[in-house]
């Protein structure tokens, strides 16, 4: 398992394309596609509730309580699935983690509008771990202000099976990131963001 430095984020961001071996990611998948409570969230954008174009289950110890985007979420208990996996990406990203986040996105037409993970209760600087699995799909950052030539600077990153990325330091305070729909014929993807709650 190699963590590679991604260019242009000074050790902000990382990614170990095949984290897990294959056939564990794939046993991975099933076993969290069919055992997770997953639930279409609803979101408040601009004072209008809305549907997530994606389904999910927020899973945590049970001091990890957690809003997210105006919501308040107590989490769900840890699955066995997942008790060796927050064990090995706790080790990898060298943090603690007591939460997840799982995404279901069933096909192209689930995504993830943009944001920053940067709600008080990660504190300044997050480590956010996201494990990837299933189809593949394009993960972009861009950044809130412009450079030194008043672009907004951005990035583009193909999430493989069983792939790791970490978002550390800056990175949420600096960028936004999506996921965006795509038109392209693609299967079911689920991610797992790996956060550590604060107590407040
Ligand atoms: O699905 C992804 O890769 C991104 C998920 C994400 O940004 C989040 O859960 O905050
Ligand atoms: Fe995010």
């Amino acid at each position: 398992m190699v963590l590679q430095d991604i260019d242009g984020f000074e050790g902000g961001l990382q990614c170990a394309s095949a984290w897990l071996p294959a056939s564990e990611a794939d046993e991975l998948f099933i076993a969290l596609q069919s055992e997770l409570g997953w639930a279409r969230h609803r979101l408040r954008i601009f004072g209008r509730e809305i549907d997530a174009p994606r389904l999910s289950c927020w899973i945590g110890d049970p001091d990890a309580a957690y809003r997210y985007s105006g919501v308040r979420f107590m989490p769900h208990a840890w699955p066995a699935a997942l008790v060796p996996v927050r064990q090995a990406v706790s080790e990898t990203a060298g943090v603690a983690f007591n939460s997840v986040l799982a995404n279901l996105y069933r096909d192209g037409r689930d995504a993830m509008g943009w944001h920053s993970d940067d709600e008080p209760e990660l504190g300044s600087a997050p480590v956010i771990a996201s494990l990837s699995l299933g189809a593949t799909r394009r993960f972009v950052l861009k950044a809130k202000r412009p450079d030194a030539h008043g672009q907004l600077a951005r990035h583009v990153l193909e999430l493989p099976h069983g792939s790791l990325l970490l978002m550390r330091g800056d990175t949420q305070a600096h960028y936004r990131h999506a996921l965006p729909r795509t038109a392209k014929p693609v299967g079911p993807r689920i991610n797992l963001t790996f956060r550590r709650i604060l107590p407040v």
